[in-house]
C-alpha cells in the first residue's frame, strides 16, 4: 500500500512551506532559522511572517520615496556644480578641500601625495620641481631632496557624500565616479566632484569656487606659470597643461643690450595698455603682436621670453614646433584654447616643413608652403602630418588665434625662415641674440658671483692661510665686506672676460663653466684655458660627427632617389612593352638603369628582345 505523506495543496502545512520558500528567496536560510527557533525557543516565526513582510515592504517604500523626495529636493530646492578631473579647477578644489576641517576629520578618506587629478598630474612632468614660495635656491634644493624621500601626505574625503559648512551654511561634497568619461581611463581619472548647497541660488558655491581659485593663485603670485602643449600620451585631446610654476626671473638677469631690452619692454607695455586694444579695434587692425628672437642655441631666447612673461605677470604657453605632436590640427586646436592675455612661445620655428620659402627654392613654388621634400640630411625634413608653413600662417592669423596675446617665436636659423612668416604683422620686432662678447662675459661672471644679502661671500682670495679664511668668515656678516667682495668680483669679471675669446662661446656655455666653480671665482678664472681647449675639441668632434651623419643621410637619400627612379623606369618600360608587344621584362629596366638611363631599346638583343646589362 502506498502512503502519500505529502501535504495536499491548500493545506496549512503546504501554505507555510510555500511562504518559507518565498521568504528563503529574500532572506536565505529563513526556513532553517525558523525551524531552529521553533525547536529551541518554541516560537513559531510563521506568526510573524506578515509583520516581517510589512516591514520589508515599508522599508522598500521608504527607500523609494526618500530617493524620489531627495531627487525632487535636489532638482528644485538645491544648487550644485559638477567638476571633472580634466579641468584645472578640479586641482584647485581638491587643494582647498584638503585644507578644510571636514576633510581632515573625515573617517572615510583618500590619502594623496599629489592632489592633482591623475590625468593632470601625468602631465606635470616637472611636478617635483614646483618651487615653494619664499624659498631660496638652497632651501628649494634641500626640500626637493627631502621630498624625494618623504612626500607630504594629504587627505581628501573618499567616495560618497560628505556634509560640510562654508560661511556657516551646510553644503554637500560628493565624490563619485563619472561613467560618461572614457572607458579606458582608470578610476582615479574618471572621478567627479559634485558640490551642492541648499537653496535655488548657486552664489554660495560660486563663492567657494572663487575662494579655492584665489587660494591657488596666491601660491603662484610671484611665479611665472608655464604651460606646455601636448597630450597625455594616451591619445587624448591635445591641451595646454601646466608644467611648472617658476620664481619670476628678473629682467636684469637676462644679459642683452640694455637699449634693445628697454625697447622690447616698452613695446610690450604699450601693446598691453588698455587703451591700445581700443586703438587697434578702431582701426580694424587685429590686436596681436609678434616678436622674433633669433640666434645660436643657449644665447638667452627662452630666458628672455620667460622674464618677459614674469615681468608682465602673464602665463606663458610653450609649444615646440619640432615636437612630433605639432601637427596642423593639434597646433590649431591649441591656439583656439589660449586665454585672452598671455605669452605664446613658439620654439624652433625653423623646424620641419616651415623652412621652405614661399618664393620657392629651386623653383619648387607649388610645394613650398606644404610638406615638401627638403635637402637630404636636413633636420628640417618634413614628415607626414607635420605642420606646414601655410598651415602655421593660417593658425597665426586665423579666428582661432586669440587676440591680446604676445607671440614670441624663436629660431636658431633666421636665414631659413620664409619672409611670409616674419613679415610685419606677424613679427613686429626682431631681437638678435649672439654669442658672448667681453661685456656679456663679464656680466655673466658678475651675475654668478656677486653676493646677495644673506649669502655666503665667494672666496676671492684663493685658498690661502687659515687666517684669511677666518677673516673672510667674519666679513661675511658684514655689509662692508660684501661691498668689497662685489668690487673685487667686478675686477675679476674683467680679468675673466679678457681670457674668453669674443663671439666664440654662448652665454649658456660660459654659465656652464662658472657653475662648475660657483663658490670660487678664482678657480673659474684658472680653469678658463683648459676649458677653452676642451670645449673647442668637443665642438670639433661634434661637428665632425654631425658632418658624417649628414653625409650618410645624403648618401642614403641619393640611393633612395635612384631606387625610386629605377622603379619608375621599370614601371614605364613595362607599360610600353605591354602596349607594344606585351613582352616587357625586368631585365630591360635593369639595362636601362645600368646604362645610366639611356634608351635601352638600342641595346636589346634581337633574339630575346630584352635589354642587356653589358
Ligand atoms: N643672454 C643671457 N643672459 C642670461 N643668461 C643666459 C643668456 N643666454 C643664456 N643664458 C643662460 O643659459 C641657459 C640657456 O639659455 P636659454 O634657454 O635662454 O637659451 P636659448 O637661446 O633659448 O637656447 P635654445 O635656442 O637652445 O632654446 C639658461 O640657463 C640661461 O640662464
Amino acid at each position: 500500500m502506498e502512503v502519500n505523506d505529502a501535504p495536499s495543496l491548500g493545506s496549512p502545512n503546504s501554505t507555510s512551506q510555500q511562504q518559507f520558500a518565498v521568504l528563503d528567496m529574500f532572506i536565505p536560510g529563513f526556513s532553517l532559522l525558523s525551524s531552529l527557533v521553533q525547536a529551541y525557543l518554541g516560537i513559531d516565526l510563521n506568526l510573524y511572517i506578515p509583520m516581517l513582510m510589512l516591514l520589508v515592504g515599508a522599508s522598500l517604500a521608504w527607500n523609494y520615496l526618500s530617493a524620489m523626495l531627495y531627487g525632487l529636493i535636489e532638482s528644485h530646492l538645491m544648487s550644485s556644480v559638477r567638476i571633472r578631473t580634466d579641468d584645472e579647477i578640479f586641482n584647485m578644489i581638491m587643494a582647498w578641500v584638503a585644507t578644510q576641517n571636514f576633510s581632515r576629520k573625515s573617517r572615510r578618506f583618500i590619502a594623496n601625495t599629489n592632489l592633482n587629478s591623475r590625468a593632470w598630474s601625468m602631465w606635470r612632468f616637472f611636478d617635483d620641481e614646483e618651487e615653494e614660495e619664499g624659498e631660496d635656491e638652497e632651501q628649494d634644493w634641500q626640500r626637493k631632496q627631502a621630498n624625494k624621500q618623504k612626500k607630504q601626505l594629504r587627505y581628501t574625503p573618499s567616495y560618497g557624500t560628505h556634509l560640510f559648512f562654508f560661511r556657516r551654511r551646510p553644503l554637500l561634497f560628493e565624490r563619485c565616479e563619472n561613467r560618461e568619461q572614457m572607458g579606458s581611463l582608470m578610476i582615479s581619472e574618471k572621478e567627479e566632484i559634485i558640490i551642492s548647497c541648499f537653496g535655488r541660488s548657486a552664489d554660495l558655491i560660486k563663492e567657494l569656487l572663487h575662494e579655492a581659485r584665489e587660494q591657488h593663485m596666491a601660491k603662484d603670485e610671484h611665479k611665472t606659470l608655464i604651460y606646455r602643449g601636448g597630450n597625455d600620451g594616451q591619445g587624448g585631446d591635445l591641451t595646454w597643461k601646466r608644467c611648472m610654476a617658476r620664481s619670476t626671473r628678473p629682467f636684469s638677469t637676462v644679459i642683452l643690450n640694455e637699449k634693445v631690452k628697454q625697447e622690447l619692454v616698452d613695446d610690450v607695455a604699450d601693446y598691453l595698455a588698455p587703451k591700445t586694444r581700443k586703438w587697434y579695434a578702431n582701426r580694424g587692425i587685429p590686436y596681436r603682436r609678434g616678436y622674433l628672437l633669433h640666434g645660436p642655441p643657449g644665447t638667452g631666447k627662452s630666458s628672455l621670453s620667460l622674464a618677459l612673461a614674469g615681468y608682465f605677470r602673464m602665463k606663458i604657453y610653450i609649444l615646440s614646433l619640432s615636437s612630433p605632436t605639432a601637427t596642423e590640427e593639434n597646433v590649431s586646436q591649441l591656439f583656439a584654447s589660449l586665454p585672452m592675455r598671455c605669452v605664446v612661445l613658439l620654439e624652433d620655428i625653423d623646424s620641419a616643413g616651415l623652412t621652405h620659402t614661399r618664393e620657392g627654392d629651386g623653383g619648387n613654388k607649388d610645394n613650398s608652403t606644404s610638406r615638401t621634400a627638403s635637402a637630404p640630411g636636413d633636420k628640417a625634413a618634413p614628415q607626414a602630418g607635420k605642420l606646414s608653413l601655410s598651415g602655421l600662417l593660417n593658425i597665426l592669423d586665423g579666428v582661432a588665434s586669440q587676440e591680446g596675446r604676445v607671440l614670441i617665436m624663436t629660431t636658431n636659423h633666421i636665414e631659413k625662415l620664409d619672409k611670409a612668416l616674419i613679415r610685419p604683422g606677424r613679427v613686429d620686432m626682431t631681437v638678435e641674440f649672439g654669442r658672448a662678447d667681453p661685456g656679456m662675459t663679464a656680466s655673466i661672471f658678475r651675475a654668478i658671483y656677486t653676493p646677495f644679502e644673506g649669502e655666503e661671500t665667494p672666496s676671492t682670495s684663493g685658498p690661502n692661510s687659515p687666517d684669511t679664511a677666518l677673516a673672510e668668515k667674519q666679513k661675511l656678516r658684514d655689509d662692508e665686506a660684501r661691498n668689497r667682495a662685489t668690487e673685487r668680483i667686478v675686477d675679476l669679471s674683467h680679468e675673466f672676460a679678457a681670457k674668453i675669446p669674443s663671439g666664440e662661446f654662448s652665454p649658456a656655455e660660459i654659465q656652464g663653466l662658472l657653475l662648475r666653480h660657483k663658490r670660487s671665482p678664482l678657480t673659474a678664472i684658472d680653469a678658463v684655458d683648459a676649458w677653452i681647449t676642451s670645449t673647442r675639441k668637443e665642438k670639433m668632434e661634434r661637428e665632425a660627427r654631425d658632418a658624417e651623419e649628414k653625409e650618410k643621410a645624403r648618401k642614403k637619400a641619393e640611393k633612395e632617389k635612384r631606387r625610386k627612379a629605377k622603379e619608375k623606369a621599370k614601371k614605364k618600360a613595362k607599360g610600353e612593352n605591354v602596349s607594344s608587344s606585351g613582352s616587357g621584362s625586368d631585365s630591360e629596366t635593369e639595362a636601362q638603369e645600368k646604362s645610366g638611363g639611356k634608351d635601352t631599346k638600342d641595346k636589346a638583343t634581337p633574339d630575346s628582345g630584352y635589354g642587356t646589362s653589358s
